[in-house]
């Protein structure tokens, strides 16, 4: 062999990095994609991955009808009215009390945030090029991946304060020559606090100018009753209610599998009259489809979402990164020599989620404004609630650790802002705090001895938090306080002994106290937790 040749072969492979696959491999790979039936057959049929490819559109405005599930799709369609998908708190103006009622100080409980992931950088076309040749193999890396967007939930955190109302994660960059591929996109990760709730929503601005398009003289309340959500769903069937959705599908911009090519010199038009590039697309489309399907797979989140009350021991992807797109040197094949082209990254992923912080206390205080409930709490653990002779002197959730004995376990309790009647009408503060006790085991409700009838408003209270049916799922202690006034005032039976009988018809134990004078506070204690220690009635 001639000597400079073989000077010139060496130093050939020697230098040609060798991350590229092998003409080989790449016929290997495209061979392989054609033996993908399930697309291929489904393609023929008409009903493919191919054909049911789409972009996401807008969610919002769609007029009210239920939509026949089409057996060829692998969704069903659910229409539900805007207001299971947003928070009417969350989109009143920014003056309304209700608005800062829920941020007083820094607790914040509730928080809307635009999510979304990175998009998958390009594949590079480029060929390798050295003294010794002008031109040589593709040498075109693959795009980097996009970065994912996490969550997960962690301990000594209690507010959403800290949360921002965008996380955007990084887009992976773009291969380049020599083989090399592109970096991947940074990930985000959200940190909320246990007891929060993912749930999916429509983004705010969407619902905002919806709402600023309707009829001035509709409330907003009966607009987002009105108009509603269409959502591809996945289902699954429910022993009573047959089918039910189970998650909603999210969809990426991406383009038409088939269609996402970087072409450099000749364009999209002289390729696709090649018969070579037509062979190719063929088979890159089951590719793009391939991983359409796999984003399909991924790109789902719970329909009732997701609920962290506990650490979560690994984050939970929110929204995953867009793959990067191929470089060209996966194209070189025996007929194809100088593959011009490349595919670009696969898009991003886009969603708002509603954030709702569901504090986990074992007991709730349930009362009216002024029954003396931050007192109580003040009282029996060491939570410096705010006391006052105005109602509503609570207006957040405040939490205390209550210890009963050296080396008992201690249990939480929460006091939260004064429930009125109609509060279900959303009268008052309505019950927005609820969902802080709703996990709670038991529950307090506190009536004042100083009110007109105590009897009465206890079973108001019972009633506006959802009547017997949900009563029975708690334990229920019933606290009778202010009792040093109806001592030196009243006949100290005339209001705590109808409370007291209409409690022993239910089951329920009564105790009356004065938290103001410490009276009984020690016995509420062991109460409260042996209202805890009882069996879980959830
Ligand atoms: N006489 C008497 N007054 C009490 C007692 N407990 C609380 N109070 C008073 O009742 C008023 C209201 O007490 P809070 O503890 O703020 O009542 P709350 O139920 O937390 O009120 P909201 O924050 O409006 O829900 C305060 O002026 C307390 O001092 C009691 O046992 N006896």
């Amino acid at each position: 062999m001639n000597f400079r040749l073989l000077l010139l072969k060496r130093s050939y492979s020697v230098k040609i990095p060798t991350n590229a696959p092998t003409v080989s491999e790449n016929e290997q790979w495209l061979n392989h994609l054609t033996q993908l039936a399930k697309y291929k057959r489904r393609d023929n049929n008409g009903h493919s991955r191919l054909n049911q490819f789409r972009s996401s559109k807008s969610l919002i405005n769609v007029p009210y009808e239920i939509q026949p599930i089409d057996e060829a799709k692998d969704y069903i369609t659910v229409k539900s009215p805007i207001e299971n998908f947003t928070s009417m708190r969350y989109l009143q103006s920014p003056n309304s009390s209700t608005h800062h009622s829920s941020e007083q100080g820094n607790f914040v409980d509730l928080k809307i945030i635009r999510c979304k992931s990175g998009k998958g950088g390009d594949g590079a076309v480029s060929f390798f090029r050295d003294a010794g040749r002008a031109i040589g193999p593709p040498d075109g890396g693959d795009g980097g991946d996009g970065g994912s967007v996490y969550i997960r939930a962690a301990t000594g955190i209690n507010s959403l304060s800290n949360i921002k109302t965008t996380y955007f994660a990084g887009s992976g960059s773009n291969g380049t020559s020599k083989q090399l591929d592109g970096q991947r996109g940074k990930d985000i990760m959200i940190t909320v606090p246990t007891g929060t709730i993912v749930r999916w929503c429509v983004d705010p601005k969407q619902v905002r100018d919806l709402i600023k398009k309707s009829n001035d003289s509709t409330s907003i309340q009966s607009i987002l009753h009105e108009k509603k959500v269409s959502l591809e769903c996945t289902s699954e069937i429910d022993r009573d209610d047959g089918e039910i959705p189970s998650s909603i599908q999210l969809f990426r911009d991406n383009k038409e599998p088939g269609d996402g090519w970087i072409f450099k010199e000749s364009d999209k038009e002289y390729h696709l009259g090649k018969e070579w590039f037509q062979k190719l697309n063929k088979k890159v489309k089951l590719y793009d489809a391939m991983l359409f399907d796999e984003e399909l797979a991924n790109d789902r989140f719970p329909w009732l979402g997701l609920d962290l009350s506990v650490p979560t021991e690994e984050p939970i992807c929110l929204l995953k990164g867009g793959k990067g797109g191929l470089g060209n040197m996966h194209f070189l094949t025996d007929m194809i020599r100088n593959p011009k082209f490349a595919l670009i990254g696969r898009q991003e992923l886009e969603s708002s989620f509603l954030l709702e912080l569901k504090s986990l206390a074992d007991i709730g205080l349930i009362g009216f404004p002024n029954a003396g409930k931050s007192t109580i709490l003040n009282k029996i653990s060491n939570a410096k609630p705010r006391i006052g002779h105005w109602k509503f002197t609570t207006l957040v959730p405040t939490i205390g650790t209550i210890s009963t004995a050296i080396g008992e376990p201690s249990f939480t309790v929460a006091d939260i802002p004064g429930i009125i009647e109609g509060a279900s009408d959303n009268k008052g503060m309505g019950l927005e705090f609820i969902r802080h006790i709703e996990r709670s085991k038991g529950w307090v409700f506190v009536v004042g001895l100083d009110s007109k009838d105590p009897l009465n408003d206890l079973k108001i209270l019972m009633e506006e938090l959802g009547g017997a049916e949900k009563i029975k799922s708690k334990n229920i202690l019933v606290v009778c306080n202010k009792a040093d006034l109806t001592i030196s005032k009243l006949d100290p039976t005339e209001k705590f002994v109808p409370i007291n009988n209409f409690c022993k018809e239910n089951g329920w134990e009564c105790l009356p106290i004065s938290a103001l004078n410490e009276e009984n506070i020690d016995i509420l204690k062991i109460k409260m937790k042996q209202c805890i220690s009882k069996d879980s009635k959830l």
